[in-house]
């Protein structure tokens, strides 16, 4: 449609402008992504947007591509960039922060380079919590969080396509240097410990 065409051109043009500095947090399902970003939140002042947050809020809105997101994600699959950036978007311009932590997302080549070309926006690193297959599935089948996509057959399908369609994202940028991997296998607290190293200012690190 035209009109939501100009609009998200305006919204495309408003960001460009703030010049955000962005960390993807990438990682597998139950990875510890969103636990980790809530105490960069505290501790950096950083925006946390969480893509799999915004698709579900997205379907509880009642829009008209809920219907589609709800079956994606109960089959564990990438919905199009073209959803997804568009409430990335409007949720960084109405943040009114210009420091983003952008989690789950990019989840495929697609997603990536759909955000690179309209955004235009590279990000500063990408932060990749590795974490064994095993203690993600233990971690996601308590999480009890009435997540529709938490149950075991779902998990699988969610395994799956991070190994084949998000690690090598993360392979991408790994390649342009551009990847501070993380040890998630750890506890909570040893996990930000190794996190904050990677945000803390290295000049501060020197003084320290
Ligand atoms: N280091 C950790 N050790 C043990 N449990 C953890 C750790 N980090 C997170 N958890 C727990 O594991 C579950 C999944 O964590 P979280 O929701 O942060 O993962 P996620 O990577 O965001 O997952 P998803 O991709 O499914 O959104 C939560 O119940 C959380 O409390
Ligand atoms: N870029 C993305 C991110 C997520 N999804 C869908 O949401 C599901 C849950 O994501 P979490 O990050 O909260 O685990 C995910 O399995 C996908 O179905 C997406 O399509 N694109
Ligand atoms: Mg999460």
């Amino acid at each position: 449609m035209g009109t939501v065409d100009v609009a998200n051109k305006d919204v495309t043009a408003s960001l460009a402008e703030k010049k955000p500095k962005v960390v993807f947090v990438l990682g597998g399902p139950g990875s510890g992504k969103g636990t980790q970003c809530a105490n960069i939140v505290e501790h950096f002042h950083y925006t946390h947007l969480s893509a799999g947050d915004l698709l579900r809020a997205e379907i509880k809105s009642g829009s008209e591509n809920g219907t589609m997101i709800q079956n994606m994600i109960k089959e564990g699959k990438i919905v199009p960039s073209e959803v997804t950036i568009k409430l990335l978007q409007k949720a960084m311009l109405e943040s009114g922060n210009d420091k983003f932590l952008i989690d789950g997302f990019p989840r495929n080549e697609e997603n990536r380079a759909a955000f690179e070309a309209v955004t235009k926006i590279e990000p500063e690193f990408v932060l990749f919590f590795n974490c064994p297959e095993e203690e993600m599935e233990r971690r996601l089948l308590s999480r009890n969080q009435g997540r529709e996509d938490d149950n075991i057959e779902t998990i699988r399908k969610r395994f799956k396509v991070f190994l084949e369609s998000s690690l090598p994202v993360i392979e991408y940028y790994r390649a342009k240097g551009k990847v501070q991997e993380i040890d998630a296998a750890k506890p909570v607290g040893e996990v930000f410990e190794a996190v904050k190293v990677v945000f803390t200012p290295k000049a501060e690190k020197v003084a320290a």
